[in-house]
């Protein structure tokens, strides 16, 4: 999916949530345990639901590798039903050497390989640009790679200041020479980032040196990220974000209407984002 086509998909539904398809087998409704295939039938459930209000889904593939290959089943029968429409996120934070990469890239990326077409896949920054640059050698797909991320951890190396050479003036933490040198790997039509809404007050500088990429914003919900600020200071000409939210959304209710109450949290999500569109886009 292209840039463009991700805006227009954004102005369509006045939405830029994407719904975090964290789908753990111990928290889904008793009533979906007699399926045979229980995170499927959940995912499916969730994905009806929410489909008027998301522009992205995200399924994160530690749900599904805990489960063997069971899971990735459910993973690849997620994905053939997501609509069209959305762009859809491997969550799986990969990146090794180069011909390391190259696989997890084909894992993601090359249906004819894998069975898996993701638009794209979130990507550890840290073994540096031979370990990104096999992602990018995909037409059309996206690299989202991690810059700043949601935790607490976030501050034991993302927020060291480094010095990359005698010619930078000034330290920069890791996560903006992250964001800066990784630009020359890539375009912003292949490119994302990262950025927890957690560190929302990070974010106008992320802007400052990032002004054109989508950033991946997860944290909001039930992480307790604030979505105005975010919104705030993360939008530009083209929205630039993707908001994800989880569990406050797909584990809204633990009972038969867990699908409804799916559909009110993601509603009440979307129609907050219609109006920060208004005000910020
Ligand atoms: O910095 C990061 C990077 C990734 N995540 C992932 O996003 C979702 C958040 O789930 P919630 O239930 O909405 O908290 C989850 O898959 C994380 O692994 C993140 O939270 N922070």
């Amino acid at each position: 999916m292209t840039r463009s086509e991700l805006f227009a998909q954004i102005k369509a539904k006045s939405s830029y949530l994407c719904v975090g398809l964290d789908t753990d087998i111990q928290k889904i409704p008793p009533s979906l345990r007699n399926e045979p295939d229980p995170i499927f039938a959940f995912n499916r459930a969730i994905i009806e639901a929410t489909q008027a209000y998301a522009v992205a889904y995200k399924p994160n593939l530690a749900f599904y590798e805990a489960l063997g290959p069971k899971g990735w089943e459910s993973l690849q029968k997620t994905l053939e039903i997501i609509p069209k429409e959305c762009f859809t996120i491997a969550d799986a934070k990969r990146g090794d050497i180069g011909n390391t990469s190259g696989l997890y890239a084909r894992a993601f990326f090359d249906k004819s390989a894998s069975g898996l077409d993701f638009d794209s896949v979130t990507v550890a920054p840290y073994m540096g640009e031979d370990s990104v640059k096999p992602f990018l050698a995909f037409p059309g797909k996206w690299v989202i790679l991690l810059a700043l991320t949601s935790n607490v951890g976030s501050s034991d190396f993302q927020r060291l200041e480094v010095v990359k050479n005698a010619e930078v003036p000034h330290a920069r933490a890791l996560f903006e020479q992250v964001l800066m040198t990784s630009q020359n790997w890539g375009s912003h039509d292949q490119l994302m980032y990262v950025v927890g809404a957690t560190r929302a007050d990070q974010l106008q500088r992320i802007r400052e040196l990032a002004p054109e990429h989508f950033l991946l914003v997860p944290g909001v919900g039930a992480q307790g990220g604030s979505l105005e600020e975010v919104s705030r200071y993360g939008m530009n000409r083209q929205c630039g974000l993707l908001v994800n939210s989880s569990r406050a959304i797909i584990y809204a209710s633990s009972g038969a209407d867990f699908a409804e109450r799916a559909a009110d949290e993601a509603r009440k999500v979307q129609q907050e984002m219609a109006g920060y569109l208004e005000t910020y886009l």
